[in-house]
């Protein structure tokens, strides 16, 4: 897993380490890293035009050291400062090594040597960046966006809040981002993960200061150890029988779609209760599903019945009945996923008492909602829910005692007391109707094999993800797409190992 901890936690290890190593350790050990990374992206150092933009924290001083660096080994290195203060030390460095510095302000926006440059070296801000870019920061950072040289960020693209992810206004764009230390949570959460490219990490030896992090990114070892194993042994009980309350008459798609994740995923067997409609359609859809049929809006007997798991909410309504038959699965002891109409019943005329039997469960419990759900369920804003995923994700955790997927640019998984999970495999080609419908039938059949509520939401968001890009080599896709490529990315994670 790479792991990522917050500024304040990163401050702290900082002081522990600097009171045991000589002054200007650390930032030297940063500088030597990333001017090594950027003497990897250049043809060649000697001759290369270097410039930094260069703000007035040791973030700057970082890049100015890095320069001086580079400058010592015949690259021409030229350092436009910003803000109100300069680390003079890094600046006497580069200009003893032959690198030049001069202040940048607005009026000079069309005379600097940026658009000549063989790599722009971003050290405006770093973890103590605070709100969006100030002038003339963010002129800097829209003229590095314009011009062609490669970006490198150093320990975060400027703009970026460190622990968030948060962009507001302008922010630079890197192609490298090179981190000192630890991970920053920002690099990892949209919109920042969008603006980091590719990550290095610089050890510094901050390490043994490090208490565990705030939140995690797993990789493919990680996935692939997670993933149930079956042996010769195995039988469709020991795969895990899946109970889909998913889809109904009215939107009999989102079944279809729910039970073929379910199935494509690898569960033992998938049990679907629904209408005659809904059922005939999933049965002519998915043969292999055991169905029965079940009104929720006429029938007494809602409750799951002999499966390892249950899916529950997308496209199933949300009538009083839904809300009996929610109740009814919720009062099981069985692991439960609920999903979009699901979670709307929590927020209507019953939801108090469906949110109360919620947090009282003992069974693994798993919410998925998009942006837009979690803001009604929370009471906010959509739009902050999109800007602060890891917060609010990590509320919505806390309301109900439960494990929380954030949908969306960024997967988050919150989960009671462990580091929040982002997922890495997302991409924009999800953004299609239904795919939600097949994330809510993969990580439910991984709940039916038995893995626990953030393994499973780990495993499923993985391997969609993976199945999103495999399914037409990147091209768009629909979500019936992933239905055939999400065995592809399961294969694909177990090879990992
Ligand atoms: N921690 C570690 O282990 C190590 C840390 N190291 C390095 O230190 C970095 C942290 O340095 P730091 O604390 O000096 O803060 P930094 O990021 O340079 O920013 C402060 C400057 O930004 C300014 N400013 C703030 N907001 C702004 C805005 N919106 N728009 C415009 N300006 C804004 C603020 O100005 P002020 O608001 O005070 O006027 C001040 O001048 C860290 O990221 C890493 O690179 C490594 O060398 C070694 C190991
Ligand atoms: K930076």
């Amino acid at each position: 897993m790479l792991s990522a901890h917050t500024v304040s936690v990163v401050r702290e290890a900082e002081s522990a380490l600097m009171a045991r190593v000589p002054d200007g350790t650390l930032m030297r050990r940063a500088a030597t890293g990333l001017a090594a990374e950027c003497a990897r992206l250049l043809p060649r150092v000697y001759g290369a035009r270097v410039v930094l933009l260069v703000g007035g924290g040791d973030n700057g001083g970082d890049a100015l050291y890095a320069g001086a660096n580079l400058a010592a080994r015949g690259a021409s290195v030229h350092a436009l400062l910003a803000g109100r203060g300069l680390h003079q030390d890094g600046a006497i460095a580069l200009r003893a090594a032959g690198g030049r510095t001069r202040w940048f302000t607005d009026a000079m926006a069309d005379e600097t040597d940026l658009f000549d440059a063989d790599l722009i070296v971003d050290g405006l801000l770093g973890i103590g960046g605070r709100g969006g870019l100030r002038e003339p920061h963010a002129t800097l950072a829209l003229l590095a966006a314009n011009a062609p040289a490669p970006v490198v960020a150093v320990d975060l693209p400027s703009g970026v809040d460190a622990d968030t992810g948060e962009v507001s206004g302008h922010a630079v764009r890197a192609d490298v981002t090179v981190t000192f230390g630890t991970h920053k949570p920002g690099l990892f959460v949209d919109p920042g993960a969008d603006r980091a490219g590719r990550i290095h990490l610089v050890d510094i030896g901050l390490a043994p200061e490090l208490p565990g992090p705030a939140l995690v990114r797993p990789q493919p070892v990680d996935i692939a150890s997670l993933l149930p194993v079956h042996g010769a042994e195995t039988d469709k009980y020991r795969r895990g029988v899946l109970e889909i309350r998913a889809g109904s008459d009215r939107y009999r798609g989102a079944a279809v779609l729910c039970v073929g994740g379910a199935l494509r995923t690898g569960v033992g067997m998938v049990r679907y209760g629904g209408g005659l409609r809904v059922v005939d359609q999933v049965l002519s859809q998915w043969p292999e599903t055991v169905a029965r049929l079940l009104d929720p809006q006429s029938s007494t007997d809602l409750s799951p019945g002999r499966a390892s798991a249950v899916v529950i909410g997308s496209g199933r309504g949300t009538h009083p009945a839904n809300s009996d038959e929610l109740y009814s699965v919720l009062e099981s002891d069985l692991p439960v996923l609920v999903d979009a109409d699901g979670l709307t019943l929590l927020t209507g005329d019953g939801g108090a008492a469906l949110a109360e039997l919620l947090c009282e469960r003992t069974a693994h419990t798993l919410l998925t909602p998009h942006a837009g759900e979690l803001a009604r369920l929370m009471e906010a804003d959509r739009g902050d829910v999109e800007a602060r995923r890891l917060e609010h994700a990590a509320r919505a955790r806390d309301r109900f005692g439960c494990t929380v997927l954030l949908k969306g640019s960024t997967t988050v998984i919150a989960h009671p007391g462990a580091p929040v999970v982002v997922n890495p495999t997302g991409t924009p080609l999800l953004a299609t109707a239904g795919t939600g419908d097949v994330l809510s039938g993969a990580v439910g059949a991984f709940l039916a094999s038995g893995l626990p509520a953030r393994e499973a939401a780990m495993c499923g968001a993985y391997v969609h993800g993976r199945a999103a890009t495999l399914a037409r080599g990147g091209a768009p896709i629909s979500a019936s797409d992933l239905l055939d490529a999400l065995p592809l990315a399961i294969q694909e994670a177990h090879r990992a190992v």
